[in-house]
C-alpha cells in the first residue's frame, strides 16, 4: 500500500441497488440446525446462516452492468454471440487463443487431466486443490506438492507461499522422467495455502526449467486478478503496472488455464479451458460435447457467458481489486488486533483461522477445524469451512487419513456482498469463540463418502 492511501479510509466502490435480507436464528435453533447438519456446514440450509462465509464461489454481486447483459442472451443451441463475447474477453485480458466454455471449473479440470494424463503420469503442483487433484487422479495420474515450505507454516510471513520450489521440481523431473510429467500445474492465489501468490519472478523461473526439459504450464487461474493485486503491491518493478498487464504477463508465460469464473470473474455460474496449442484445443472441443454442452456454450446459458465476459473486464479495474482484497485484509487485522491465531500473510480471499492453534488440545483425529467452524456457527450464524484434515481426504493406497500440517477454517469473503459492518460482526464472534476456545470437544466422522468427503461427510461428537 503506498504512504498516502494509508492515511485515509477508503470505501467500497460502488452503492448498493439491491437488497437481499438476512436473518439470525435464536442459539437454540442454531444448535438444532449444525447438529441436523451432522456438523458439516455445507450440509446447513443457507436460510439458517447469517453471514455465510462457506465460500467465495458463485456468491459475489453482479453488478448493474453485467445484469444488464443477462438481457442480451442470445439462447442459441450453436453460435451464441455471447460465445463470442466471451471469447473476445479471454483473449484480449487473458491472451489465450482458444477457448472451451464449462459449466465451472471442474468441467475444464475433467477435460485437461483426461486429455493430457496417462496412468502413472506424475503431476507437479503448487499445492493441491481438492477438485483438481481429484481429477488428476481419476485420469491415472499422482499429484506431487512442489510449493515452498514456507507454504505449510500459517507463521511464516513469506511474502509470495504460493512459490515453486524449484529444486524440488527439478528433482521430480529428474527422478520420474520428463516424459512421465504431462504438465506443471500452477495455481495463483493458492487457495489451501490461505489465498496466497506466486510471485512473477518464480513463475518466470518456472517456465525457464519446463521450457528446457519440454514440459506445458497448466494455470488455475481462479483467483488471478488477485494474484495480481499482490504482485503490484509486494513485487519489486510492478508497483505502478496496471493490474490487467500483469494479469495478462502472468498468463502469458503458461500455455493454458482452467478457470473457474464463479470467483475472480464475478458471476455465480462458469468456468472455461483455454489453449494456446492448436492441437490440444481440438480434442477438447471435441470432449466437451460429450460432458459439457456444444462447444460454444458448454453448460452455460448465453446469459451467463455474457455476464462472465463483462465481469471478466471488471475483474482487473484496479478500484475494484484494491476494495476487494482489502475487506479481507480489513477482517484480517481486525483478528490479528484480537490476537486470534490466522495465517499470515492475510491472504486475498479469505482469513483463514489457524485452529491448530486454536484448539491445541484437540488431535488431527479429532478434527480440530471441522469442530472449529461448527463452534462459530452456534455462536453467531457466521458459516465458515474446513480446511484441514477432513478436506485433506484419505491416502488411496494406504486408505489412512491424509494429515495435512495446516488444520484451518477459512472466513471466505463473497466480492461486493458484505459491508465492513459484517466484518466486525465476524471479528466478534471469532474472538468470542476464542476466549470459549478451551472449553469447545472434538468430532468424529459418523459418514463418509467416498469422493471430496468434505462436501458430504456426517460427524458426531466424541
Ligand atoms: C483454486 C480452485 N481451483 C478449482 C476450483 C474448482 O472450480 P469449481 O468449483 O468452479 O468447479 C476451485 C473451486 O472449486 C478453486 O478454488
Ligand atoms: N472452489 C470453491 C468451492 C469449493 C470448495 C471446497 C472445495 O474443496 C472444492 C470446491 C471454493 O474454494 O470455495
Amino acid at each position: 500500500m503506498k504512504s498516502d492511501e494509508r492515511k485515509r479510509s477508503w470505501a467500497e466502490p460502488y452503492k448498493i441497488k439491491m437488497v437481499e435480507p438476512v436473518r439470525m436464528i435464536s442459539r437454540e435453533e442454531r444448535q438444532e440446525a449444525i447438529e441436523e447438519a451432522g456438523y458439516n456446514t455445507f450440509l446447513l440450509r443457507s436460510r439458517d446462516v447469517y453471514i455465510d462465509l462457506l465460500t467465495d464461489s458463485g456468491t459475489s454481486a453482479m453488478s448493474d452492468r453485467q445484469w444488464a447483459g443477462m438481457m442480451l442472451g442470445d439462447e442459441a443451441y450453436a453460435g451464441s454471440e455471447n460465445f463470442y463475447h466471451l471469447e473476445e474477453a479471454i483473449q484480449k485480458f487473458y491472451g489465450y487463443k482458444h477457448v472451451v466454455p464449462t459449466h465451472q471449473g471442474r468441467g475444464a479440470e475433467h477435460i485437461i487431466s483426461q486429455l493430457m494424463i496417462k496412468e502413472g503420469d506424475f503431476v507437479p503442483g503448487n499445492m493441491y486443490f481438492t477438485t483438481t487433484k481429484l481429477h488428476q487422479e481419476l485420469a491415472g495420474g499422482t499429484f506431487v506438492d512442489v510449493i515452498i515450505d514456507e507454504a505449510h507454516d500459517p507463521e511464516n510471513e513469506h511474502p509470495f507461499k504460493a512459490n515453486v520450489d524449484l529444486e524440488k521440481l527439478e528433482r521430480l523431473i529428474e527422478e520420474k522422467g520428463a516424459d512421465r510429467i504431462p504438465y506443471v500445474s500452477i495455481a495463483t492465489s493458492v487457495n489451501m495455502a490461505g489465498g496466497q501468490p506466486i510471485s512473477l519472478g518464480n513463475l518466470k523461473k518456472v517456465r525457464e526449467l519446463t521450457d528446457k526439459y519440454d514440459i506445458p504450464i497448466i494455470h488455475d487461474m481462479t483467483r488471478v486478478a488477485e494474484n495480481a493485486y499482490f504482485i503490484k503491491q509486494r513485487e519489486p518493478g510492478y508497483e505502478d503496472v496496471p493490474i490487467k498487464d500483469i494479469v495478462h504477463e502472468i498468463c502469458s508465460l503458461t500455455d493454458g488455464a482452467t478457470m473457474s469464473a464463479k470467483k475472480d470473474a464475478l458471476v455465480n455460474i462458469g468456468g472455461f479451458l483455454a489453449l494456446n496449442d492448436e492441437e490440444l484445443f481440438k480434442l477438447a472441443q471435441n470432449m466437451v460435447v460429450v460432458y459439457e454442452g456444444l462447444h460454444t456454450y458448454g453448460g452455460m446459458a448465453g446469459r451467463d457467458m455474457e455476464a462472465l465476459a463483462i465481469g471478466i473486464t471488471e475483474s482487473v479495474e484496479e478500484n475494484h481489486i484494491r476494495a476487494r482484497v482489502g475487506q479481507v485484509q480489513y477482517l484480517g487485522e481486525k483478528l490479528l488486533d484480537m490476537g486470534v491465531p490466522i495465517v499470515k500473510p492475510i491472504g486475498s480471499h479469505g482469513v483463514f483461522l489457524n485452529a491448530r492453534k486454536i484448539l491445541p488440545h484437540l488431535s488431527q483425529d479429532e478434527l480440530p477445524a471441522q469442530t472449529l467452524a461448527a463452534a462459530l456457527y452456534v455462536d453467531s450464524g457466521v458459516r465458515s469451512m474446513e480446511r484441514g484434515v477432513v478436506s485433506a481426504g484419505r491416502n488411496h493406497e494406504t486408505g489412512e487419513h491424509n494429515y495435512p500440517e495446516l488444520e484451518l477454517v477459512r472466513l471466505t469473503i463473497p466480492r461486493r456482498v458484505y459491508t465492513q459492518a459484517h466484518m466486525d460482526v465476524v471479528a466478534e464472534s471469532v474472538e468470542a469463540v476464542y476466549k470459549n476456545r478451551e472449553e469447545i470437544t472434538g468430532l468424529e466422522f459418523d459418514y463418509e463418502p467416498e469422493y471430496l468427503r468434505f462436501f458430504q461427510s456426517r460427524f458426531k461428537k466424541r
